[in-house]
């Protein structure tokens, strides 16, 4: 049975899941933010020394690869397998990993993994499939669109769901698919916008039996808030709190607005 994004909306603010996020430097502070303005509870739990205890005991596991060191792989490593010891969900952002051979190695040894859920932007997952990509850094440079063979070739490697945001989102597990419109221009403008949505995409995992579910929940929610935020920002600046106040001010019901098509 599927859950609908409303509902799942629902449980995340009953259940208030608590999210290990391994994150980078420059995400850490907006995510928090994120998942508290939406209804999750984060914490940012890194080094190798406590975050496979830590991964024991939360509702979802947070990877993200923005700004590598070979301790923090180490932590990202002893949370996986602290996540997967407890049938945690957990979740994948391979942040500009065809930047560098170090970065790419490191993301695919983590796909090996079989990560609950990988959520990239259209550059990200190309090349995570061995596709050609235009990416140079941490922000996309080629359309959704072209990346979705990609993504759903990735779901079959992994056995999990694969999310790709950009101006029209695409989430498959494989068997299902969807696009998601909504959203506004400006979220691309924020740093760390994409990083945070990973990081919701986990607490969402963490209340729904359905990891394609809660990648499509989470991608809705920000495509809501998204839209109401950007009328009321003059640039990225104020877009951010404006988004933040959107997220936390969503209504389950304003999410059945938001436009999805099978795929
Ligand atoms: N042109 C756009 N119009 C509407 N929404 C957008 C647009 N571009 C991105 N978004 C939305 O912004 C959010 C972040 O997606 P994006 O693809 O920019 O992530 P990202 O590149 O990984 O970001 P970062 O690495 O900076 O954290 C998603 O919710 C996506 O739907
Ligand atoms: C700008 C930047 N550099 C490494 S990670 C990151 C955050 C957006 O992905
Ligand atoms: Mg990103």
């Amino acid at each position: 049975m599927t859950t609908p994004p409303a509902e799942a909306l629902r449980a995340l603010r009953a259940q208030t899941p608590l999210v290990q996020c391994i994150t980078n430097f420059v995400a850490m502070n907006f995510s928090a933010n994120v998942l508290l303005a939406a209804g999750a509870a984060p914490a940012m739990i890194h080094c190798a020394e406590e975050s496979g205890d830590f991964a024991g005991v939360v509702g979802a596991l947070s990877i993200n690869i923005g700004t590598l060191s070979p301790p923090w792989v180490d932590g990202m490593r002893a949370a996986i397998a602290g996540a997967q010891a407890a049938h945690t969900p957990w979740v994948l952002d391979p942040v500009g990993h065809f930047a560098t051979p170090y970065r790419a190695r490191v993301a695919q040894d983590l796909v090996d993994l079989r990560p609950t859920i990988i959520r990239g932007n259209a550059s990200e997952i190309l090349a995570l499939a061995g596709e050609a990509s235009d990416g140079r850094g941490v922000d996309a440079s080629d359309p959704v669109a072209a990346a979705e063979g990609a993504a759903r070739a990735l779901a079959a490697r992994t056995g999990g769901t694969v999310a790709i945001t950009g101006a029209v989102d695409f989430v498959t597990d494989g068997a299902r698919a969807l696009r998601i419109h909504g959203g506004h221009p400006l979220m691309p403008r924020v740093t760390a916008t994409g990083c945070a949505l990973s990081s919701l995409v986990a607490a969402f995992a963490a209340v729904t039996e359905d990891p394609f579910d809660a990648a499509t929940a989470a991608l809705t929610l920000f495509a809501a808030a998204g839209q109401r935020a950007g009328p009321c920002a003059a640039g990225p600046g104020s877009f951010a709190p404006a988004f933040l106040d959107a997220l936390y001010l969503a209504r389950p019901e304003d999410l059945d607005w938001i436009e999805r098509h099978a795929a």
